[in-house]
C-alpha cells in the first residue's frame, strides 16, 4: 500500500486565498485593515525566516504587518512594556511574539502580558483554559491547522482512535483537545509512555510531535492509518557547508508504505501554521469591531 499524501502546502494556500479575500471585504467595512504585530527577540534563524514568511503572507492576505526586532539582550521588562503598547494600539488586531525566547527571557511571563482579545497564537492560559472547557477563543495554530487537515480527510472523527505523541503546551495538549471535541477516543503519549509501538497500533490516528527525528516506525503503524506529523527536524549535513535534510518525526519514506494517508515534511503541517496565524488574525479584528467573524475559515 502507498499512502495518500495528504498536502497541506496547497490546503494553506487554498486557506490563505480565501482569508485574503474576507480581509479584503473586512477592509471595506471597517475602513482599516487587520493589522498582525509579530516580535521577534534576537536573530535565531530559523525564527528570521519563519517571522519573514509571516510578515509577506499577512501583507498578500491583505492585511497590516507590523514587526518589530528586539536584540538578544533585550529586558524582560522591556519587552513586556512593547506588547503592553501593542495591546493599546487599534491598528494591532493580532500579537505574536515568536518562540523561542533567547536567554533567561521567561517566555510565560511574556505571553501573559498579551490581551486574550488579540492573543492570535493561542498561547495565553486565558486561551488554553477556553479550550479546555469548550469556549471561544484563539486556537494555537499548528494543531487547528492539524485538524483542519483530518477533517478535510475524514468529515467526522467521531469515534475513531487517536493517539498524539508529545504533550507540550503548543501542540500536544490542545492538539489532544481538539480530537476530543471532535469525539475521537484520545490517547498522549509521551517520553514516560510505556510500549509506545503498541500503544500507536491502535490508533487510527497518530499525530507526532515530539521533535525527534523519524522515531516513529513503519511497524508501530495501524495499516491505513492516517499520521500527522508536526516534527521539522534538521538533519546533520552530508558535507560541510550543506544544508541537512529536513524531516519529521516520523520515518516517512516506510511509514508511507503503511499509512492510509500521511503529512510529508517539508509541506505538510507547517504551511499550516502561518494559514491559521491568518485566520486568527482576521477573526480577532471582526470581533475587535464588532463585526460577525467570517463563516467557515
Ligand atoms: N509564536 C510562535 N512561535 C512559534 C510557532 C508559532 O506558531 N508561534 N511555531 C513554530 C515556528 N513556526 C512559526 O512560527 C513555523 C514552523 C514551520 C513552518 C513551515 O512552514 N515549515 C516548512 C518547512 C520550513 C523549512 O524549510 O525550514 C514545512 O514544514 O513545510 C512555519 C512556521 C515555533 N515557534
Ligand atoms: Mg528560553
Amino acid at each position: 500500500m502507498t499512502a495518500e499524501l495528504i498536502d497541506g502546502k496547497a490546503f494553506a494556500a487554498n486557506l490563505r486565498e480565501r482569508v485574503g479575500d474576507h480581509a479584503a471585504a473586512f477592509a471595506e467595512k471597517a475602513g482599516r485593515k487587520a493589522g498582525l504585530a509579530v516580535v521577534l527577540v534576537g536573530a535565531d534563524a530559523a525564527s528570521e525566516v519563519y517571522v519573514r514568511s509571516k510578515g509577506k503572507a499577512t501583507v498578500a492576505a491583505n492585511m497590516e504587518s507590523f514587526e518589530h526586532r528586539l536584540p538578544a539582550d533585550t529586558a524582560e521588562e522591556d519587552l513586556i512594556a512593547l506588547v503592553e503598547r501593542l495591546n493599546a494600539d487599534p491598528a494591532v488586531d493580532g500579537i505574536l511574539v515568536q518562540l523561542p525566547l533567547p536567554g533567561d527571557l521567561d517566555e510565560q511571563a511574556v505571553i501573559a502580558a498579551i490581551d486574550p482579545g488579540k492573543d492570535v497564537d493561542g498561547f495565553h492560559v486565558e486561551s488554553a483554559g477556553r479550550l479546555m472547557v469548550g469556549r471561544e477563543g484563539f486556537v494555537p495554530c499548528t494543531p487547528l491547522g492539524c485538524i483542519m487537515l483530518l477533517k478535510d480527510r475524514h468529515g467526522d472523527l467521531s469515534g475513531m482512535n487517536a493517539v498524539v505523541i508529545g504533550r507540550s503546551n503548543i501542540v500536544g495538549k490542545p492538539m489532544a483537545q481538539l480530537l476530543l471535541d471532535a469525539n475521537a477516543t484520545v490517547t498522549i503519549a509521551h517520553s514516560r509512555t510505556k510500549d509506545l509501538p503498541e500503544v500507536v497500533q491502535r490508533a487510527d490516528i497518530v499525530v507526532a510531535a515530539v521533535g525527534r527525528a523519524e522515531m516513529v516506525k513503519a511497524d508501530w503503524l495501524k495499516p491505513g492509518a492516517t499520521v500527522i506529523d508536526v516534527g521539522i527536524n534538521r538533519l546533520a549535513p552530508a558535507e560541510e557547508g550543506a544544508k541537512g535534510r529536513l524531516v519529521g518525526d516520523v520515518d516517512f519514506e516506510a511509514a508511507k508504505e503503511v499509512a492510509g494517508a500521511i503529512t510529508p515534511v517539508p509541506g505538510g503541517v507547517g504551511p499550516m501554521t502561518i494559514a491559521v496565524l491568518l485566520r486568527n488574525t482576521l477573526v480577532a479584528a471582526h470581533m475587535h469591531e464588532g463585526l460577525d467573524p467570517p463563516v467557515g475559515l
